[in-house]
């Protein structure tokens, strides 16, 4: 038996690879993306479907390197972007070695859930372990209860008779108490194969600087509109340039971005009175965006009208979905 020899020194047995958390909207897939990586890297909110783009994570730790591919929730296809948004999934699935299905401990399983097992029961060959989320929320026998449910789910949809043997695992988690987040990395970990590091230490995730601050906005921008914008809000940074002439020691760094929604009247909603809302949409964004990159920014936010954008493919391809 040949020593694999490795000019970097990865020890022996070390494993990498990919992996995809998926689940409906609001199982918590970004929290844990989180808690796994130990940093703010995904976009998490109160409201559903913040995470239009494949933000990854990336885990480091002595024996593994796990590269954290965060989805945006499986839905069933109504508009287009909903389309695109499944086929996204689809590509990214077939690429992972491993894919962490989440459900809440404290919702009963739904058609929602089932929709995405069954998805994923054509992906052969990539074990599924299912994570059950949010068990700070519940109460023991709850939870017992719980993964009971989500077992027999993995059975039913994922079993014998679909070709497959169920849930590879099942295991429990609260991102948010930091219970268990461990044992959900030890079981992932184990699905990946054995190889160097994929990415070089301190990296923590590899999506463009614009994209993150995009969402950054975005999230913004949907803060406190409640239910009535979420799918009609998109936002495309144009620009980045540091402002010539600054101090070195006082950097500034200029951003022109487009907030972009489907009619005149979101736009109102948006901008507020005055434009006050557009105003507190900038500073809340800037402060996020700030400490982000580690640097002052100056913000120049502009609302756009992109007539119904989401049955548009040609707006979609140059909004970048
Ligand atoms: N109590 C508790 N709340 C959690 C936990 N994990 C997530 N949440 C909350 O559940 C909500 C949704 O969590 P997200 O991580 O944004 O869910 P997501 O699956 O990424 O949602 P989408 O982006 O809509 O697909 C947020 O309000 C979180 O704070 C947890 O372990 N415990």
């Amino acid at each position: 038996m040949s020593t694999l020899v490795d000019p970097q020194g990865t020890p022996e047995g070390y494993r990498s690879g990919f992996v995809s958390l998926v689940g409906r909207p609001n199982a918590g897939k970004s929290t844990l993306t989180n808690a796994l990586v130990g940093e703010k890297v995904a976009i998490t909110s109160s409201k559903p479907q913040t995470t239009r783009h494949t933000i990854r994570g990336i885990v480091h730790r002595e024996d593994v390197q796990l590269v954290l591919v965060d989805t945006p929730g499986l839905h069933r296809p109504r508009t287009l972007l909903g389309q695109r948004l499944n086929d996204l999934v689809a590509e990214t699935l077939g690429e992972v070695d491993a894919v962490g299905m989440c459900i809440p401990a404290d919702e009963s399983i739904g058609p929602g859930d089932r929709f995405i097992a069954q998805q994923l029961s054509y992906l052969r060959r990539t074990p599924v372990i299912a994570v059950v989320t949010k068990t700070d929320k519940v109460s023991s026998e709850r939870l017992m209860e719980q993964l009971l449910a989500v077992t027999a789910l993995g059975d039913e949809v994922l079993g014998p008779e679909n070709g497959g043997e169920g849930f590879a695992a099942v295991v429990p988690v609260s991102a948010v108490a930091g219970r268990q987040v461990d044992d959900v990395l030890q079981v992932l970990a184990q699905r990946l194969p054995v190889g160097p590091p994929l990415y070089p230490e301190g990296e923590l995730t590899d999506e463009p600087e614009a994209v993150m601050v995009a969402e950054l906005i975005r999230e913004a921008a949907l803060e406190g509109v409640r239910d009535e914008l979420p799918h009609s809000v998109a936002v495309v940074v144009e620009e980045m340039v540091p402002r010539q002439g600054r101090p070195q020691e006082r950097p500034l760094l200029d951003i022109y971005a487009n907030l972009f929604v489907e009619r005149e009247s979101q736009k109102g909603i948006i901008i507020g009175r005055g434009g006050s809302r557009l105003r507190q949409i900038g500073s809340q964004a800037r402060e996020g965006i700030s400490a982000m990159l580690a640097t002052p920014v100056h913000l120049d936010l502009r609302v756009k009208v992109a007539k119904e954008w989401q049955r548009d493919p040609k707006q979609l391809g140059r909004l970048g979905f």
